[in-house]
């Protein structure tokens, strides 16, 4: 893990209210989980980009925030063509709530990311999720993590930013990927990142790129530099306008071939 001192101040906040929340006993979760690769092959075959669509009320970089109902928004999401969504459960920096992750989970068919800052095992036993988000840079024991993650049910994604976590990662036996564009010391996106750590990853990993896809541009930059999936998060909340869910995940998920006017 990075020395506190290396992280940006909101990111030292959100580990400290993370340490704080994991700290409950809970019974622990047994999930019967719905399959991330078979939902992205499904999603290649009838021609939609494999786009995981974040449902992400604000964040500390956000423009604002959007207070809609989340199983409207992820509901909204699916009918644009996303494979998969996301759900941010970190209440005190993203606005999220486990309920929230419960309900979405209960309203869509695909499969659901619990987005949250899990630091150790007994984090996990909150709320029942398809995949399960263990970041490789602020976690002590990754194996450990991705065992217990499996055990329980869950498909663990594993996230990393630099060539050392991705080595991490793949030791741990990570099989679902995901390269974060956002340096989460800094709190600076680079799709650069993608492009320089997707050659290292082997072909049989499901491959992430996340953060910082703005733009249908980007989703084939993204795609070209070998991505199978991309996860979205403000372009399609669009935190600072009230723009339509549906259409910002569709202008992605059809983002196959240039047009004219993009
Ligand atoms: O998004 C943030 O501001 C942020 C700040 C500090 C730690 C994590 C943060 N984001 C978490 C994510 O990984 C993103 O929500 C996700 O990848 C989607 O990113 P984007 O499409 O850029 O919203």
């Amino acid at each position: 893990m990075n020395s506190p001192t290396e992280l940006a101040p909101e990111v030292r906040s959100i580990l400290e209210s993370a340490g704080e929340r994991s700290n409950a006993d809970r019974d622990r979760l047994s999930v019967d989980a719905r399959s991330l690769p078979d939902a992205l092959a499904r999603a290649a075959a009838d021609g939609r980009v494999p786009i995981i669509a974040e449902v992400k009320p604000t964040s500390p970089t956000a423009d604002g925030t959007r207070g809609d109902d989340p199983v409207e928004l992820a509901e909204a999401m699916v009918d644009g063509g996303a494979a998969a969504i996301s759900v941010l459960t970190e209440p005190d920096h993203f606005g999220g709530s486990a309920e929230a992750l419960e309900r979405v989970r209960a309203a869509v068919d695909v499969p659901v990311l619990r987005k949250d800052f899990v630091l150790e095992e007994r984090g996990m036993d909150v709320v029942e999720a398809d995949l399960l988000l263990l970041i490789a840079r602020f976690v002590e024991d990754l194996e450990g993590l991705v065992e217990a993650a499996r055990d329980r049910g869950f498909q663990p994604l594993v996230e990393v930013h630099d060539r050392g976590e991705l080595e991490d990662a793949l030791e741990a036996g990570a099989e679902i990927v995901g390269v974060n564009n956002r340096d989460l010391a800094k709190l600076e996106v680079d799709l650069g990142t993608f492009e320089s750590l997707s050659p290292h990853v082997p072909d049989d990993v499901t491959l992430i790129a996340e953060s910082g896809v703005s733009n249908p541009e980007d989703v084939r930059r993204m795609r070209e530099a070998g991505a199978d999936a991309l996860l979205v998060g403000s372009a399609i909340m669009d935190h600072d306008g009230a723009g339509d869910v549906t259409e910002n995940t569709r202008r992605l998920t059809d983002a196959t071939q240039e047009t004219p006017n993009e």
